[in-house]
């Protein structure tokens, strides 16, 4: 018999945790006195906290992921033999079976395998195209003499549009480059799946596909940034229509098939506090990397990372492709951002992979981007709430390499960012409500004068004072 007052339970079923907690770290709790106290101590930077004055970390994804049983496990089978480890090859055997490429080179982190290579492929003089730049990654294209060219849609740019995969790159952009500079000049196009500084937004498996063909009528390789690449391959899923029926295991190396390599921070969706790799299909720029890989890491079978890392990155890449745990992680941020949404909040839309980004421009109109007003709300949201997020906007920009003036975004953001299988649907709760009490008291807020300014990545350890 039908009830009309009930709908179908199966479609109302929630995105719920597909494990159970085993072990708990407790959190200090502190006054906001403490945390006035604080964050001027940080110079109105979060990157300066201690962690210990944090209640809620929302600072990064980035090697902030709780381990399951499975991975602690593997932790005590850590081989520490100094080459050879068997760690190394379960690593090297789960990331052929599940990205699918040939050769890899263990790096400690992401930023490791992004330096070797760029030093590897990029000549000063050359340009790299890409869907929006990382901080680390054009910093390295930099470094190596390299200039990017950002060739993502128009729509990343802005924080209301509604387009399904504002990671899209531009085909007329990258075509219009290719003609300018000509092909010799690009030695790979970057492409980031989710694109983190847009939003977590994914790019489409048709997209790719699309600049795999013409990457190829060109002779030019493709680099995959695949750090969030499983969060992107559940996109893919739920978004386009060939996809809905195929495992994210499946989208996730067809994903990876468009591309020649990739560079990995594997304290993202590999689930685990440290590690990464550089995966290439070419046996030459594998041997160069392997080579270099000894003066900056580590010899070739551990890359910076103990035997022990290697395996629990080995089982966290098995655990990360699960369609369930895709599902409940990205249900989580889900969460957050409906709720946010439904109050009001200016956010990035549509809500991404591993973040819900407060739309600072809209949020603080009264604060002008030189006075910074992400990071102004980032401070804020710490004072009220102990919850730690991170500027996305003109102090993450930098400077252009050419004429030193500051880069203007047009997104001016807040990343809230969610570890995995770390926090409660009541710790979701909380952010959101501490969300909505800052914006509530928006108006009195005024903007930061920058006071200390680094030379590299200046967000991670500029100071602040307040207007
Ligand atoms: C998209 C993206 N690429 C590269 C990196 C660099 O990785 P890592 O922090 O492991 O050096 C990060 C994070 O830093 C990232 O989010
Ligand atoms: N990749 C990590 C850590 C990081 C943060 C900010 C950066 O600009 C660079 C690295 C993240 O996205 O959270």
């Amino acid at each position: 018999m039908t009830d009309a007052k009930h709908t179908s339970p199966r479609r109302r079923r929630s995105w719920a945790e597909p494990y159970k907690i085993k072990v708990v770290e407790p959190l200090k709790m502190t006054t906001r006195a403490e945390r006035e106290q604080a964050i001027a101590a940080a110079g109105y930077n979060t990157f300066l906290l201690r962690s210990e004055d944090v209640y809620i970390d929302l600072l990064t994804d980035s090697g902030t992921a709780a381990m399951s049983d499975y991975q602690w496990a593997g932790m005590m089978l850590g081989d520490e033999a100094y080459a050879g480890s068997k760690n190394f090859y379960n690593l090297e055997a789960n990331i052929q079976k599940y990205y699918g490429y040939r050769y890899i080179v263990p790096t400690h982190q992401g930023r490791g395998a992004e330096n070797i290579l760029s030093q590897i492929l990029i000549k000063p003089g050359d340009y790299i195209p890409g869907n929006m730049y990382f901080t680390t990654t054009r910093l390295h294209q930099e470094l190596a003499g390299g200039t990017f060219v950002d060739v993502i849609i128009d729509e990343a740019h802005d924080a209301q549009s509604l387009h399904p995969f504002k990671g899209n790159i531009d085909l007329q952009k990258l075509t219009d480059l290719i003609e300018r500079v000509g092909a010799e000049r690009i030695p790979y196009i970057s492409v980031a799946g989710t694109v983190n500084m847009a939003g977590g937004q994914p790019i489409s498996m048709a997209n790719l596909r699309e600049v795999h063909q013409l990457a190829q009528t060109h002779g030019i390789r493709i680099i995959l940034d695949a750090t969030r690449a499983v969060e992107n391959a559940y996109f893919i899923q739920q978004r386009e229509e060939d996809y809905r029926n195929q495992a994210i295991a499946t989208i996730l190396h067809e994903f990876c098939s468009y591309t020649d390599g990739c560079t990995m921070s594997g304290k993202k969706d590999a689930l685990v506090n440290i590690g990464g790799w550089l995966a290439l299909n070419d046996y030459n720029l594998y041997e160069e990397a392997r080579n270099l890989i000894v003066i900056y890491e580590g010899l070739h079978t551990y890359g910076g990372m103990a035997g022990r890392d290697m395996e629990a990155m080995a089982r966290g890449i098995e655990e990360s492709v699960k369609d369930d745990h895709i599902r409940a992680r990205i249900g989580q941020v889900e969460y957050l951002g409906q709720k946010l949404l439904d109050w009001g909040i200016p956010i990035v839309v549509p809500i991404g992979g591993h973040a819900i980004y407060l739309d600072a421009k809209r949020f603080l109109p009264q604060i002008p981007q030189e006075q910074f007003p992400a990071q102004r709300l980032a401070a804020e949201l710490y004072v009220e709430a102990g919850i730690r997020a991170m500027e996305r906007g003109i102090v993450s920009a930098g400077r252009s390499k050419e004429t030193g003036d500051n880069y203007y975004p047009d997104l001016e953001l807040v990343r809230l960012t969610i570890p995995r299988r770390v926090y409660t649907q009541a710790h979701m709760d909380l952010t959101a409500e501490a969300v909505e009490e800052v914006y509530y008291n928006r108006d009195r807020l005024r903007g930061l004068k920058m006071i200390y300014e680094p030379k590299y990545l200046r967000f991670f350890q500029a100071r602040f004072e307040l207007l």
